[in-house]
């Protein structure tokens, strides 16, 4: 069955969990063969997953045409040896027509985007997404961001639900999370899957850790994997060693980035595609309605990436090469 298995491959990942960009021609169309690129390096430098068409891919701005030949490529790429699993939104009709997309191409989970423009009560979410899992044989994760905030007794319903395998927030509350965590563990037997998906995670990742929350999204792995994945092994060691360089890479890279990424609308996305550029793949722009961050801007986040590089090579003379 599916459900385990996708749930057994991400509880212990051996890589951070990797949020592709969409890449796309001059003209503003789709350019395939670049985000395969992109997905492959991800996926040969040590991901544990490939999240394709999700925030970071722009699941907003893609047909669904494209939808699906970005999840059937990222699919291809990964070549089964990590799962791929693909954003899925809007209303219900239409996140189970993404689910549907996504499961002809060969994915292996859904990340359940908020639905779309309504502030909708906690019994309407609840169906929305307990009927997004009962159409798809794919597993679900739901992203609670923006419109979508869970309350813990909604997410002790949807743990309960076949299909339903974890939660992602990308809210930031910790104490809407601590009790959502306590009130799953108290009511539902077996092993929910939580991440931290608060944009660029990394900057939260130990005090998540401390409610139990230890899988989380890595954006910075998109432009930086050499800094994404030392911060990863430190993370994952788990030792005051390992912790000491996390609050090094915190203090010296994660929160200057995040500062940075906070200075525009969209930039969460568009900064993201711009350190893929600035790396030397050329993934193009965002689609409207996003823009391009100011020069200065992407010039900071150079800086960034080399005071980042900087501080590996100091930690562990040669990681930063
Ligand atoms: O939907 C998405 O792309 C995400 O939530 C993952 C990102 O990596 C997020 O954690 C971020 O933007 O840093």
């Amino acid at each position: 069955m599916t459900s385990a298995s996708l749930a057994s491959r991400l509880r212990v990942p051996s890589g951070p969990l990797f949020f592709p960009v969409t890449a796309y021609a001059p003209d503003g169309s789709l350019d395939l063969e670049t985000f395969r690129t992109h997905v492959r390096g991800g996926v040969e430098a040590g991901a544990a997953a490939v999240f394709a068409c999700c925030g970071t891919g722009e699941f907003h701005a893609l047909t669904p045409e494209e939808f699906q030949e970005c999840v059937a490529a990222a699919v291809e790429e990964s070549a089964g040896r990590v799962p791929v699993v693909a954003g899925a939104g809007y209303g219900t009709a239409l996140a189970v027509r993404y689910a549907r997309l996504a499961e002809e191409a060969g994915a292996d989970g859904l990340l359940a985007m908020p639905p779309y423009l309504v502030v909708a009560g906690q019994e309407g979410l609840v169906r929305h997404y307990t009927e997004l899992a009962a159409a798809t044989s794919l597993d679900v994760i739901v992203y609670q961001r923006d419109n979508a905030v869970l309350t813990p007794a909604t997410v002790v319903e949807l743990a309960r639900a076949d299909g339903i395998i974890g939660f992602k927030d990308g809210l930031g509350d910790m104490d809407l999370m601590q009790r959502t965590v306590s009130a799953v563990r108290a009511e539902v037997p077996g092993d929910f899957l939580y991440f931290n998906g608060l944009p660029t995670a990394e900057l939260t990742g130990l005090a998540y850790r401390g409610i139990g929350v230890t899988l989380y999204s890595s954006a910075v792995f998109c432009f930086a994997p050499d800094i994404a994945l030392a911060f990863h092994r430190a993370f994952n060691a788990g030792t005051p060693e390992g912790d000491a360089l996390v609050n090094r890479l915190v203090d010296g890279f994660y929160r200057p980035f995040v500062e940075l990424r906070a200075l525009g609308r969209g930039y969460a996305v568009s900064l993201v595609k711009a350190g893929v550029r600035l790396g030397g793949l050329d993934v193009g722009p965002v689609r409207p309605p996003l823009h391009e961050p100011a020069g200065e801007h992407v010039k900071r986040l150079a800086e960034l990436v080399e005071q980042g590089r900087e501080l590996l090579a100091t930690t562990h003379p040669g990681a930063g090469a």
